[in-house]
């Protein structure tokens, strides 16, 4: 039986990207891979992002989560233009608002499922603690708390990250690739947590290569040209439930 964690209510955080140009250089060479890029996300709703093998889709995902800076444009999260903050500022601003789900999921092998999912919690150890079991009553974990990586499967390994990128209540979850490495049946447990934590109010962001997990989302992203284009709009007119308030307290803590 799992229990709502009884953190904050999600906040309905607004990330917004506009005219994101991004060059890598290679051998000497650049090779530019966006170019007045713009990303809308929606609280409430999942938006996936595909598009053929190096067309951008992480590098879009890493600029969007303050992770990787942009040649030009402008990245908006809480109101705030991001990358023209103090580095301590915009690491706040990340570790605040966003959530980051990865691939091959990113757990410190040393540790349990309980201390990664905390990992990111820079609050009062005992706040990090609760919450972290909460988060993994939640995705299904209780009884593996104690587990570390090594000891879960893939798909529970991934609900670990999940637990982390939500324990400090983020307005925003950016997953690369979330089921890249799951059986079917984890990727459909996956994608339901996904779409519960969209329906908290928070937005989504679903960088995927498959059809199927695409189809979950409310709105398809294809790149194109070095940027994104909408190629299927709202699945839903509303979000399952309206998003809560946007409770912005207690959200602390060192994102990794
Ligand atoms: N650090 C880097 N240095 C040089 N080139 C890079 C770097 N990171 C990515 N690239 C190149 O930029 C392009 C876009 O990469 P990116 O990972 O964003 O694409 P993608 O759409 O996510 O690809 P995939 O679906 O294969 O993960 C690719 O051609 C890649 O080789």
């Amino acid at each position: 039986m799992t229990t709502a964690p009884t953190a904050p209510s999600a906040p309905t955080a607004h990330l917004s990207a506009r005219g994101l140009s991004k060059s890598y250089t290679l051998n000497g060479q650049r090779v530019p891979v966006l170019d007045d890029a713009t990303l809308e996300l929606t609280p409430g709703r999942i938006t996936a992002l595909v598009g053929h093998s190096g067309s951008g889709k992480t590098t879009l995902l890493q600029i969007a989560g303050l992770l990787l800076p942009p040649d030009r444009g402008s990245v908006r999260i809480d109101g705030q233009d991001a990358w023209s903050l103090s580095d301590r500022a915009r690491t706040g601003l990340r570790r605040s608002a966003l959530g980051f789900v990865f691939h091959s999921f990113n757990l410190l092998p040393q540790h349990t499922a309980l201390r990664n999912a905390a990992l990111p919690w820079a609050g009062a150890p005992a706040d990090g603690r609760r919450r972290a079991v909460e988060l993994l009553d939640r995705v299904g974990l209780a009884d593996r708390t104690g587990h570390r990586p090594g000891e879960l499967s893939a798909g529970e390994q991934q609900r670990v990250a999940l637990a982390r990128a939500l324990i400090n209540n983020p307005g925003t979850v950016l997953a690369d690739e979330p089921t890249g490495n799951l059986d079917t049946a984890s990727e459909r447990r996956m994608l339901a947590l996904l779409r519960e934590v969209a329906d908290e109010g928070r937005s989504v962001l679903l960088v995927t290569h498959s059809a199927a997990v695409a189809a979950v989302a409310d709105e398809v992203l294809t790149m194109t040209d070095r940027a994104p284009r909408r190629t299927r709009s709202a699945r839903r007119a509303q979000p399952a439930r309206p998003p809560k308030s946007a409770g912005r307290s207690a959200r602390k803590g060192t994102a990794r």
